[in-house]
């Protein structure tokens, strides 16, 4: 018996388009994004892999790339669950800024711990500003974060991974999680128990669906699950690698 996990980073967002840092901000995909959250769709219908409920995080590019994945996979109707804990790394301070000015400002050594580092958190937002989330109603009563590195991204996820998506696993259900770049790189480091020094080269292309099989002990049978199109995830891999240069 093996259970199936598709997790799939929304398409592009027009801050990605930007280049602008965004975290918590809650921007909207760009025409580009949309069709590959359609293309998305596509790709696991073509591959038979029809998602039985969907989590997603709290903003609207997770949230819209699943609509319109799900749309194009006919799959629209299924159950729906939404955690902030899905949510992109809160990028502290850094959210709105331009990432190449911030490459240049800062130096390589400075931005590549800010942007990959397990545990060098960016610094922390001032509350009130233009970028914060503080007196957003969607969050009333939860603990945000002013600021994280991935190690806290992966300490929120995890009771949310284990309290919800876990057992819709093991219920047999096929499971999309529709989330970011880091919330799922959190996931993915869990899942291959990927090292800490590891996690900061491992990047997650927009838009392209990446197939776990997990076997009864939730371990991935092929690890590092698979791309449902390698070739296009191998060369928006290395984009995003390469993003502020
Ligand atoms: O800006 C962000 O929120 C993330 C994802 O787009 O950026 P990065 O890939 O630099 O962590």
């Amino acid at each position: 018996m093996t259970y199936t996990l598709v997790l799939l980073r929304h398409g592009e967002s027009e801050w990605n388009a930007k280049n602008l840092f965004t975290g918590w901000v809650d921007v909207a995909l760009s025409e580009k994004g949309v069709e590959e959250a359609r293309r998305g769709g596509r790709l696991l219908a073509e591959n038979g892999i029809l998602p039985d409920v969907v989590h997603t995080s709290l903003l609207r590019r997770a949230i819209t790339t699943a609509n319109l994945a799900l749309d194009a996979a006919d799959r629209h109707w299924i159950e729906t669950k939404r955690s902030w804990r899905l949510n992109e790394r809160h990028y502290g301070a850094l959210q709105g800024k331009d990432k190449k000015q911030t490459l240049e400002t800062y130096g390589e050594e400075q931005f590549m711990l800010w942007r990959r580092s397990y545990d060098v958190p960016p610094p922390d937002i001032e509350l009130g500003s233009e970028f914060s989330q503080d007196s957003d109603a969607r969050y009333a009563g939860e603990p945000i974060p002013r600021a994280e590195a991935l190690a806290q991204v992966l300490d929120r996820a995890l009771p949310y991974w284990d309290g919800e998506v876990v057992p819709d696993l093991k219920a047999g259900r096929t499971v999309l999680v529709a989330a970011h770049g880091n919330s799922l790189r959190a996931i993915i480091k869990h899942l291959d128990g990927v090292d800490d020094a590891t996690i900061a080269g491992l990047n997650v292309p927009t838009g392209i669906p990446l197939v776990y099989e997990l076997d009864e002990n939730l371990a991935p049978v092929t690890p590092g699950g698979t791309y449902l199109d390698a070739d296009a995830a191998a060369a928006a891999i290395a984009a995003v690698a390469n993003q502020g240069r």
